[in-house]
């Protein structure tokens, strides 16, 4: 596929197409390596979640996106368009919402939207619509002419994610879109990314809660350790790597080492949470199996936490 044809598919949304695709992409910082060898592609139209834990690689992901960052090696493209080579373009072509708020206090909603409809070109004539549309996508109309700093927590996101839709993007990117807000809020954003994806603009949003992706992504790449080590829609993962069903056990901690041995024996995965262990996939469980566990375990559905945590040996938050 020739560079315009490419850009052209994934600026309509065409199934199948990438908006975004890296492959092989390194990034070093000194002797460190943040992202090792990455492959990914992002369909146009769908929303994919980066999740990962702190430190797996996901924001420099982001920034070399946008070419905040510059890869060391691989190739990278946004749209149809080579970055960094070709990131003035690429950047001019997506919405990006930084994980800071950096709206202009001292403007009102309306204003800061007009400044970055303005600094992406939206024609003249055009502006005030655009404007319009965007404020109203973040149902922040009636707010329209209060100033940033007169604006609550929930509504100042909301306006960011707005400044991001202004120039009406095919791609958006969302670093962390609700780290740290309280649960209220987190759910109105929640509905307000939900809304882009019915209207078919791409999303890669990075994330560490699993809710969050579980909930808006149609597919999720778990990263660790700056690669993908697991891919696919929440249902598909869990169904991969947790099963369907999960038997946590509680009790003393060689009570719990001796679940975890009698389990992994058996080739089921495990995995700790505090004072317990959980044992996946235990819908495998033969009867014999399941009387040397014990009778102690309480039995759950499996969970995208469950593969989060074996495949990265991570805790959640
Ligand atoms: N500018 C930098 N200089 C040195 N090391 C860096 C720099 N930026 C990131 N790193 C390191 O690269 C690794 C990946 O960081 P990155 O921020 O991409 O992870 P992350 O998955 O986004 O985690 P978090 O959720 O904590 O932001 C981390 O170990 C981080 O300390």
């Amino acid at each position: 596929m020739t560079v315009q044809r490419a850009q052209l598919a994934a600026e309509e949304g065409e199934a199948g197409a990438a908006a975004i695709s890296l492959r092989g992409v390194v990034k070093r910082f000194g002797t460190f390596t943040a992202v090792d060898g990455l492959d990914l592609d992002v369909p146009a139209g769908s929303c994919l979640g980066l999740l990962g834990p702190n430190g797996a690689g996901k924001s420099t992901t982001m920034k070399m996106l946008t070419a905040q960052a510059v890869a060391d090696e691989g190739a990278i493209r946004v749209l149809g368009f080579e970055v960094p080579a070709q990131s003035k373009q690429a950047r001019a072509a997506m919405g990006v919402v930084p994980q800071q708020d950096n709206l202009d206090e001292e403007l009102t909603a309306r204003e800061n939207l007009e400044v970055f409809a303005h600094l992406y070109r939206v024609p003249r004539r055009e502006r005030r619509a655009a404007v319009d549309d965007a404020l109203a996508i973040a149902h922040l109309t009636e707010r329209r002419e209060t100033k940033v700093d007169d604006l609550s927590g929930g509504m100042r996101r909301r306006l960011l994610i707005a400044r991001g839709l202004v120039h009406r993007p095919a791609l958006v990117l969302l670093d962390e879109p609700t780290v740290g807000l309280d649960p209220q809020v987190r759910a109105e954003l929640w509905g307000l990314i939900d809304g882009l994806r019915s209207r078919g603009t791409t999303v890669l949003m990075s994330t560490h809660y699993i809710e969050e992706a579980e909930r808006l992504a149609d597919e999720c790449a778990l990263m660790s350790h700056g690669r993908v080590i697991a891919r696919g829609s929440p249902s598909e993962l869990v169904a991969r790597y947790a099963g369907e069903r999960v038997v946590e056990h509680y009790g003393p901690p060689d009570r719990l080492a001796e679940v975890e041995r009698v389990a992994r024996a058996a080739g089921l995965p495990t995995r700790r949470t505090g004072p317990s262990v959980s044992v996946l996939k235990a819908e495998t469980i033969a009867p014999s199996l399941d009387e040397e566990l014990g009778p102690d375990g309480v039995r759950r559905a499996a969970s995208l936490e469950d593969v989060f945590v074996v495949l990265t040996g991570e805790r959640v938050e």
